[in-house]
């Protein structure tokens, strides 16, 4: 097999990860991928004085590796909508294989990209795109396909987890952040991380390769953690669950489900253990039953390992006729399927609600009687002695599962009450069973 020549687009925390294991690791990449895979260029706005590029061309222009014709294979590692997208094309029109971490770009613009690179006969690889270092699409695409995946859930964000394992430990939200940018974990933009659009995206890859729909991310929910007070953290544990930052695609005949909101989790739960930068994801497929995916979703070499997966697999690849490669979402075209996004509304969980209600005789009865309207059962209630002077006392209830639509409505009534203070907080709840 001929040696893979490739270029890396960007050389910030994941395009610095895998020049340095690339490098290291060459001669074991060798012999599993069966021929030398060489950087032959790098292009970045600047280059770091860190890494030793040795010999090898850099630029600052990132279009001359996408115009290098000894470039196989276009590693793109800038990050981005704009930008990326019209690399990646480009790659593509210029018959090269492409290789990204960039999961913004495959959710928001995948089935374009893919339309492209199945007409030009190359491959576009995404693995270190979701959930960081861990081989999850090669899970759910490859080691996964015999079976018909009911419901995928994890936690797919590196900075989000971090956040909420530190605030329970009780540091501050914004310290934690920085924190967290400072290590490399966070999006350039890092509203990005915290108000869930990152694992949106990923989520929608996810749903996609599993379920063989095509990428539909601007119709998920997504709900950040910005909003997650120590306080509920805390309530959360008393009632025995933990509050994770989960995303949740689940196929349904109507439609899927596909949301990305703070959930709580039993503590005994594995998902509830996953600490840290460490992400999880749980699949269930109808026969192999539930699978538990588990590793760092971000940080520079284990990212880059995915990344480095990746290429040795389009080095494997290039001497197979291109109908026979894994298709890029799992599927064969022909064989996906057109199910839309459900509306929030239609979904059931349980739900945590804190209500601030104020101490009159009967608040409790009231409440109680607007859920039980609702259909909705109570699974355990907490009347809390109240920390505020003015006779508010907050009333926390774990309900049974519902549906969506039900819990707005009861909320709604909820919140009209004269002995209810502004808002009630509700996060949802999931078992997993
Ligand atoms: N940091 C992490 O742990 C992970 C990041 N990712 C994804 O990997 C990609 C890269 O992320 P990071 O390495 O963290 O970002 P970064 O900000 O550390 O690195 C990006 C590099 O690309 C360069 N760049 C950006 N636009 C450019 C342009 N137009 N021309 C030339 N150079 C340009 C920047 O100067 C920078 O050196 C993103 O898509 C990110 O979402 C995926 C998984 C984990
Ligand atoms: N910002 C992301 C990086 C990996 O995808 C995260 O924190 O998970
Ligand atoms: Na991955």
């Amino acid at each position: 097999m001929k040696d893979v020549s490739v270029g890396i687009c960007g050389l910030g925390t994941v395009g610095g990860g895998t020049f340095n294991v690339l490098t290291r690791n060459a001669a074991l990449i060798a012999g599993r991928a069966g021929c030398n895979i060489r950087i032959t260029r790098v292009a970045s706005r600047r280059s770091r004085d860190d890494l030793d590029l040795g010999s090898v061309p850099f630029s600052t222009d990132i279009f001359d590796v996408v115009n290098d014709p000894a470039v196989d294979v276009v590693v793109e590692l800038i990050g981005g909508y704009d930008t990326a997208k019209e690399l990646v094309l480009a790659a593509i029109r210029n018959g090269k294989h492409v290789v990204t971490a960039n999961k913004a770009l495959i959710a928001v613009h995948g089935n374009e990209i893919f339309e492209a690179a199945e007409k030009a006969g190359v491959v576009v690889a995404y693995e270190a795109g979701v959930a960081g270092g861990i081989p999850v699409i090669k899970a759910v695409r490859e080691g996964l396909a015999a079976n018909r995946i009911d419901w995928i859930a994890g936690i797919i964000n590196g900075t989000g987890n971090y956040i909420l394992t530190e605030m329970r430990a009780g540091r501050e939200f914004s310290e934690v952040l920085k924190e967290a940018q400072e290590l490399g974990y966070a999006e350039a933009d890092p509203t990005f991380d915290v108000e869930g659009i990152d694992a949106a995206h990923k989520l929608a890859i996810l749903a996609s390769s599993g379920f063989g729909v095509p990428l539909q991310f601007e119709k998920g929910f997504t709900e950040g953690i910005s909003t997650i007070t120590p306080y509920d953290i805390a309530h959360a544990e008393l009632l025995g669950y933990r509050v994770k930052h989960l995303g949740i695609a689940r196929r349904r005949e109507e439609g899927i489900e596909l949301r990305v909101h703070p959930t709580l989790v039993p503590k005994s739960h594995l998902i509830a253990q996953v600490d840290g930068v460490l992400n999880a994801v749980l699949v269930d497929g109808d026969a192999v039953g539930q699978t538990m995916y588990y590793g760092p979703g971000a940080g520079d070499e284990a990212t880059a390992s995915a990344v480095i997966a990746d290429i040795v697999d389009v080095a494997r690849a290039v001497s197979t006729e291109s109908t026979l490669r894994i298709p890029y979402l799992g599927f064969q075209p022909n064989a996906m399927e057109d199910l839309d996004v459900l509306p929030m509304e239609d979904i059931h969980s349980a739900y945590y609600l804190r209500i601030q209600a104020f101490d009159h005789p009967g608040v409790l009865a009231k409440i109680a009687s607007i859920l039980s309207e609702h259909g909705i059962n109570i699974e355990s209630i907490m009347q809390k002695e109240s920390e505020f002077k003015d006779g508010r006392i907050p009333v926390i209830i774990l309900t049974h599962t519902v549906q969506e639509r039900q819990m707005n409505l009861a909320i709604e009534d909820m919140e009209a009450l004269s002995d209810v203070d502004g808002k009630v907080v509700r996060i949802r709840a999931e078992n997993f069973n």
